[in-house]
């Protein structure tokens, strides 16, 4: 199957989605990654932190797949912020994957009482213009870390990958990186942790369209132009994940999910967060 692309502000296309590959260690993300290839998909999301980028790279290797079709993203671990230290993780994510440039690098999380996200940013605008990286992001970043980051860079990130479901719609985030031209990309796209696929509205559309609630929700997400990464092991899931682009919700079936959203607050913070 053919999964539709979205375009970066930096020119270059995004498959609207992808494989999510937390928490998948090297062994189980190289048979995800290859059966994931098989079924047509082409982004993978991984991260150093995640641990798994030789697996990863693995899976990609077996599939066969041209290197010009793939679109991988990996992320900066706040360990390693820092002008330097950003560019040697770079290259030591690309040993790990066993790739000569990743599609899209991102900072994983802002880390604020760090205070190294800009300095790794200007890292990682050197590692762009050397070909190293195609497109470079941010996720978990909130308005005042973007204001911030785009004042002293002069650079807008193409995309935040940002905790994002039915549940936790975003909404005024979301229209803050619209209005400049910064994809979305939603991590926890299914939203199992606030129950959202056992909710009885997503339950009820999913009945009337004679689609899984799965699909809905994923749906929702790329009907709005948001790159979404669901993680499966399971190629039958996997496969069901990525049937999404042949049907659509209603206005009606949209203004019923909006009514899920718990707002802004019952998302992960990302001042408070501190994961190295
Ligand atoms: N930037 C960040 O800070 C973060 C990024 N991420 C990224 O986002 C990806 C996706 O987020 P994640 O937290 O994994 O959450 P997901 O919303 O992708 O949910 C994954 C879970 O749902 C199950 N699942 C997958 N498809 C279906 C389906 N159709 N119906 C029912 N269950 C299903 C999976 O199990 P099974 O494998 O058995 O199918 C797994 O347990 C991660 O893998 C990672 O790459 C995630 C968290 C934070
Ligand atoms: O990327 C990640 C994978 O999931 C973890 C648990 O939700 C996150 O904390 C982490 O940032």
């Amino acid at each position: 199957m053919t999964i539709p692309t979205t375009l970066l502000s930096s020119g270059h296309p995004m498959p609207l989605l992808g494989l999510g590959t937390w928490p998948l260690d090297d062994h189980a993300s190289a048979r995800a990654v290859e059966s994931a290839m098989g079924l047509g998909y082409r982004l993978v999301d991984t991260a150093s932190r995640y641990e798994n980028e030789v697996g990863v790279g693995q899976g990609l290797a077996a599939s066969g797949v041209d290197r010009a079709e793939l679109f991988i993203t990996t992320k900066l671990r706040g360990a390693d912020q820092g002008y330097d230290a950003t560019r040697d993780a770079l290259h030591a994510s690309l040993d790990r994957l066993g790739l000569d440039y990743v599609d899209l690098y991102l900072i994983h999380w802002p880390l604020p009482r760090l205070d190294r996200y800009v300095e790794s940013y200007r890292a990682m605008i050197d590692l762009a213009a050397e070909g190293l990286v195609r497109s470079i992001g941010v996720s978990n970043f909130r308005e005042h870390h973007l204001d911030r980051l785009i004042a002293e860079t002069s650079h807008v990130p193409a995309v935040n990958q940002i905790q994002l479901s039915p549940a936790l719609a975003r909404t005024d985030l979301r229209r803050y990186l619209t209005d400049r031209g910064i994809t979305v990309e939603g991590w926890s796209p299914l939203g199992q942790e606030e129950g959202v696929l056992t909710e009885p509205v997503i339950q009820e559309i999913a009945a009337a369209h004679g689609r899984s609630p799965g699909q809905v929700v994923l749906r929702w997400h790329v009907q709005q132009g948001i790159v979404t990464i669901p993680k499966s092991a399971s190629p039958e899931r996997q496969r069901s994940n990525a049937e999404i682009f042949d049907f659509a919700l209603t206005e009606d079936d949209m203004a019923r999910i909006a009514g899920l959203d718990r707002g802004e607050d019952a998302a992960r913070d990302s001042d408070e967060h501190e994961e190295f």
